[in-house]
C-alpha cells in the first residue's frame, strides 16, 4: 500500500445468508482509492455497490478478503471518525431545525458548543446553505434538504465522504447543479470522495475514476480513469472527450449485463 491509499480492498468477498439461500453480494472485489480521488460506482440495480460502500463504512462485514481505510479496519477507521456518509434520502431529523440537525454528530462526539457553532456556520456556508440555520427541513426544497445533509456530513471533518446515490430522487436540473456544487466542493476540500450512481453523465462528470460494477455475483467488471480537466463546467459533457468517456462506461455496463 503506498502513502497516498485511503481505501484499499484485496479480494473482498460477502456473500448474505437469507432464508432464500446464499446471495453473492461482492465477489473478488479489488480496489485502490487514492487521497483525493473522486470514485464513482456504477452498475445495475442488485450489483453490490451499497454492499461495497457498506463494508468500507464498517456497516457490513466481508465473509473474505481483506479492506483497510487509511490503513486500519474499517471499524477502527469509524471509531477515528475517518468518513461522513450521505444516503440517498437526505434523513434529516423532521423535528430539528437544519442547524440542529447538523450540529447533531458534534453533540454526539461532545465538541464545546462554541466550536460546535463555528462548525455549523462554515459547513453551512459550504453547501450554500448560510441563512438557512433556523428552518425546518420541510420548509427546504429537495435539493436543499440534501445539502443539509452533505453539511452534516462534513461537519467533523472526515477526510473521506462515502455518498451513495445522494442525487437519484432529484429533478435534472437540480441535479445538475448539485453536481456543479459538489465538484466545487470537493476541489475546496480535498475530501477522497466515493458516490454511488446509476447515471452515466453524473459518473463521468463528476469523477477522476469510475468502477464499472456487473451482477450476479457483484463484481468489479472495468475501472476507468477519467481525464477530463478538473475544472468542469456542465458544458463539457457536450465534448467529445467527456461522450468518450462516457462511451466506455456504457460498453463496460453492456458487458456486463444480462437481461434476463
Ligand atoms: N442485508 C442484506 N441481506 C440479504 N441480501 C442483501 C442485503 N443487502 C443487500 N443484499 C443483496 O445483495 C445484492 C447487492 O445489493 P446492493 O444493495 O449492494 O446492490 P446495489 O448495486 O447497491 O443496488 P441498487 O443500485 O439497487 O441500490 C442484492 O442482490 C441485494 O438483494
Amino acid at each position: 500500500m503506498t502513502s497516498d491509499t485511503v481505501i484499499k480492498a484485496e479480494n473482498l468477498d460477502l456473500t448474505f445468508q437469507t432464508n432464500d439461500g446464499p446471495v453473492h453480494a461482492l465477489k473478488d472485489v479489488s480496489l485502490d482509492i487514492k487521497k483525493g480521488d473522486f470514485v464513482s460506482f456504477i452498475g445495475p440495480s442488485g450489483c453490490g455497490k451499497t454492499t461495497f460502500l457498506r463494508c468500507m463504512a464498517d456497516l457490513e462485514q466481508p465473509t473474505g478478503g481483506k479492506i483497510t481505510v487509511n490503513g486500519v479496519t474499517p471499524h477502527e477507521a469509524r471509531q477515528s471518525r475517518a468518513y461522513g456518509y450521505v444516503f440517498q434520502h437526505a434523513g434529516l431529523y423532521p423535528w430539528r431545525t437544519i442547524g440542529r440537525n447538523v450540529r447533531l454528530p458534534l453533540e454526539i462526539m461532545g465538541y464545546p458548543k462554541a466550536e460546535q457553532d463555528e462548525r455549523i456556520k462554515r459547513v453551512l456556508e459550504l453547501v450554500d446553505l448560510e441563512g438557512f440555520e433556523k428552518k425546518f427541513p420541510w420548509q427546504l426544497s429537495g435539493g436543499m434538504q440534501q445539502r443539509a445533509s452533505i453539511a452534516r456530513a462534513l461537519a467533523f471533518d472526515a477526510d473521506i465522504l462515502l455518498m451513495d446515490e445522494p442525487f437519484g430522487a432529484l429533478d435534472e436540473i437540480v441535479r445538475d447543479h448539485l453536481n456543479e456544487q459538489l465538484l466545487k466542493l470537493w476541489a475546496k476540500t480535498q475530501k477522497t470522495i466515493c458516490f454511488v450512481t446509476h447515471s452515466i453523465p453524473e459518473a463521468v462528470y463528476l469523477s477522476t475514476k469510475i468502477v464499472v460494477m456487473s451482477p450476479r455475483p457483484g463484481r468489479i467488471s472495468d475501472v476507468i480513469d477519467c481525464p477530463l480537466p478538473a475544472e468542469r463546467p456542465l458544458d463539457i459533457r457536450d465534448t467529445q472527450e467527456f461522450l468518450d468517456v462516457a462511451h466506455r462506461v456504457r460498453e463496460g455496463l453492456r458487458a456486463g449485463h444480462s437481461y434476463d
